[in-house]
């Protein structure tokens, strides 16, 4: 049996750090936005156990890659004898604070647990989850969600669905470079959904990360020009939205050479779930 899956990118509209766990994660407040442009993955049960990632990425080697990470976590707990074969195309950038690591894993608990009939449910996928990474649960649900706690704390949201420009401004921020930077705001006053919907919400992270990569700030400036632009995650990808699409690619095709990026549509449920449901 195979299945192809869309592994969605997400946005964070907003992102107020208010606390910090005695394990030194931080607790977050964050609107995630799914986006319909992602990375897409294939996979191909096999009769042997072996899960085998066919794709190389640059500097990950296939133990560590989260999508290999995922599908032995989910072969682990449920002491399924069959395997994988897997190929990933790539276009999310990595590091970029859009999720594609996170998503990628999700994606592969997701279309395992269907092919090879593993029979857990999302609460049970997203504890699962949620060890390979804090951004994973989201992505298990897959819906555009209000999260807290360390982002595991979900609560769906129904967002306009909008069209938004990302740009990578051609580096990479490393998140725990950002989440351990003596600077970052680490006491935000925790806010309400009803507040963030009314008003929006800045990201605690963009001072430091501006502060730190001048390329991050450049993008920034670059891109307020046309909307107001916000960092995503701990970068080092940046957004801004628009009321529609052929404005959204208008100001996406006049960036300069050094960014890439891309064009996307904000959607509330996630097209992999779409997917999986239609099967
Ligand atoms: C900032 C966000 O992008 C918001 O969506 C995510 O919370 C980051 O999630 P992620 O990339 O999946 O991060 P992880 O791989 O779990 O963590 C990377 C490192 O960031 C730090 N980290 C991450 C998430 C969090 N809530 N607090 C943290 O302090 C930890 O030092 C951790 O070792
Ligand atoms: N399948 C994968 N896709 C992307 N990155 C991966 C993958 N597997 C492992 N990694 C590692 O995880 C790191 C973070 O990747 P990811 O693309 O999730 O970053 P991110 O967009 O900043 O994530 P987040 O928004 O969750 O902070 C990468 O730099 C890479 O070393």
């Amino acid at each position: 049996m195979t299945l192809s899956l869309l592994a969605p990118a997400k946005l964070n509209l907003c992102l107020k750090i208010t606390g910090r766990r005695d394990d030194g994660y931080h607790l977050l407040q964050s609107l995630f936005q799914l986006l319909d442009a992602g990375d897409t993955l294939h996979f191909a049960v096999r009769n042997d156990a072996r899960i085998v990632l066919h794709t190389p990425f640059d500097g990950v080697p296939s133990e560590d890659n989260l999508i290999v990470r995922a599908a032995t976590a989910l072969q682990r707990a449920s002491d399924s004898k069959l395997g994988v074969d897997i190929h990933c195309d790539k276009r999310l950038p990595m590091g970029g604070g859009i999720g594609g690591g996170s998503s990628n894993a999700a994606t592969t608990l997701l279309a395992l647990n269907k092919l090879w009939q593993t029979g857990f449910n999302d609460d049970e996928l997203s504890a699962i989850g949620l060890d390979l990474g804090a951004d994973v649960p989201v992505f298990v649900r897959g819906r555009t969600a209000w999260a807290e706690g360390v982002g595991e704390e979900l609560t769906p949201v129904e967002m306009p669905e909008e069209w938004f420009v990302v740009i990578h401004p051609g580096v990479s921020v490393s998140t725990r470079e950002i989440f351990s930077h003596q600077e970052l705001t680490r006491n935000s006053r925790p806010i309400r959904i009803a507040a963030f919907l009314e008003q929006g919400a800045g990201n605690d992270c963009e001072n430091v990360v501006k502060s730190l990569y001048p390329e991050v700030k450049n993008a920034l400036d670059w891109l307020n020009q046309f909307a107001p632009a916000q960092l995503t995650g701990t970068g080092s990808c940046l957004f801004a939205r628009f009321a529609d699409e052929a404005s959204a690619r208008d100001v996406f095709s006049s960036r300069p050479a050094s960014y890439s990026g891309f064009v996307a549509r904000g959607v509330n449920v996630s097209p992999s779930h779409t997917a999986l449901n239609q099967i």
